[in-house]
């Protein structure tokens, strides 16, 4: 249990050494999508998407968060699936893993809401090239703030936090996944690094008062910080929905740079990931070996106690 954890007793795992990625240069789809209220017409929309950008030579496809509902705490509970019980239950969920495997791509899939049991989660599913689900991160940190005059938003009003960092395995690359608001949290993301994520990808949704401000910033630093790809995914701008998205999908690399991004209107932005490029920044910049864990230390309470 994490409450279990003593600082005098911690015996922090050293940091995963970067594996060798089973591919050095790949090509990515960002699909800003534009969302409606017909979840229909939602799914068809996504797929039509996932098929061009694999056409396009995409082998990794990432979706935005909430892509098959309008984001609203009120729609949440309308437009959830049930992951577990898969077939009509799941029809967003059962589009991804048929595209994924008839395209014989990856597919990082943006969020949708998921029921289970009593509980709404916040849900991005990750496919492999054989249609399978490789891996489920539940959004781990609610969006709840209260900005007065703009923007009040309250996930916990109808959503559950998920309690697992969310690192996967893929065909191109090790994949850390965060959704949206999870990019605020830096320790998350160093997690993921120290774990030999090559690549973090957050779906996301923006708003119009922070995102001019904090998006390309959060993302930036993610990447710069912990030398690493950093990939995210919004849905497109509506500006007569509910929830008016900051849109500004983005590809950063390991250095930091904005490698490719795009406006707020619907597109699909495809892009080169070059992971030689990580060994080299690492190589010029050494922070890995650089850093005082005499003084400072990231405690990875999940490997900690599966070593107990
Ligand atoms: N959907 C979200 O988590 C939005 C996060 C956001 O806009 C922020 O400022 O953080």
């Amino acid at each position: 249990m994490a409450s279990a954890y003593k600082p005098e007793e911690a015996r922090v795992p050293p940091a995963v050494e970067l594996r060798t990625p089973p591919v050095t240069k790949f090509k990515i789809a960002l699909c800003q999508l534009s969302v409606t209220t017909d979840k229909e017409r939602n799914i068809q929309h996504a797929r039509k998407a996932i098929e061009e950008a694999a056409g396009k030579g995409a082998q990794l496809v990432v979706l935005p968060e909430i892509w098959n509902s309008p984001y609203l705490s009120d729609s949440f509970p309308v437009y959830a699936e049930d992951i577990e019980a898969g077939g009509d239950a799941a029809p967003s969920f059962s589009m991804l893993s048929e595209a994924a495997r008839q395209l014989k791509i990856t597919i990082v899939g943006g969020s949708i809401p998921e029921r289970c049991g009593d509980h709404l989660y916040n849900t991005c599913c990750v496919f492999g090239t054989d249609g399978h689900l490789m891996g489920k991160h539940r959004k781990i940190h609610l969006f709840d703030i209260d900005i007065p005059g703009k923007i009040i938003f309250m996930e916990s009003k109808t959503l559950t936090a998920g309690q697992v960092p969310t690192v996967v395995d893929t065909e191109v690359g090790r994949i850390g996944i965060g959704i949206c608001y999870d990019i605020r949290f830096q320790e998350l993301a160093m997690l993921y690094a120290a774990r030999g994520a090559h690549l973090i990808c957050y779906p996301g949704a923006f708003n119009m008062t922070t995102g001019p401000l904090h998006w390309e910033l959060l993302q930036r630093a993610r990447a710069a910080d912990n030398q690493l790809y950093v990939a995210t995914c919004s849905p497109a701008r509506d500006t007569s929905a509910g929830y008016i998205a900051w849109g500004h999908s983005t590809l950063v690399g390991p250095f930091g740079e904005v490698l490719a991004t795009t406006e707020h209107e619907e597109t699909t932005i495809v892009a080169e990931i070059d992971y030689s490029l990580l060994e080299l920044r690492r190589t010029h910049l050494p922070l890995g070996k650089q850093r005082r864990g005499d003084l400072y230390q990231l405690v990875d309470l999940q490997r900690l106690s599966a070593q107990k």
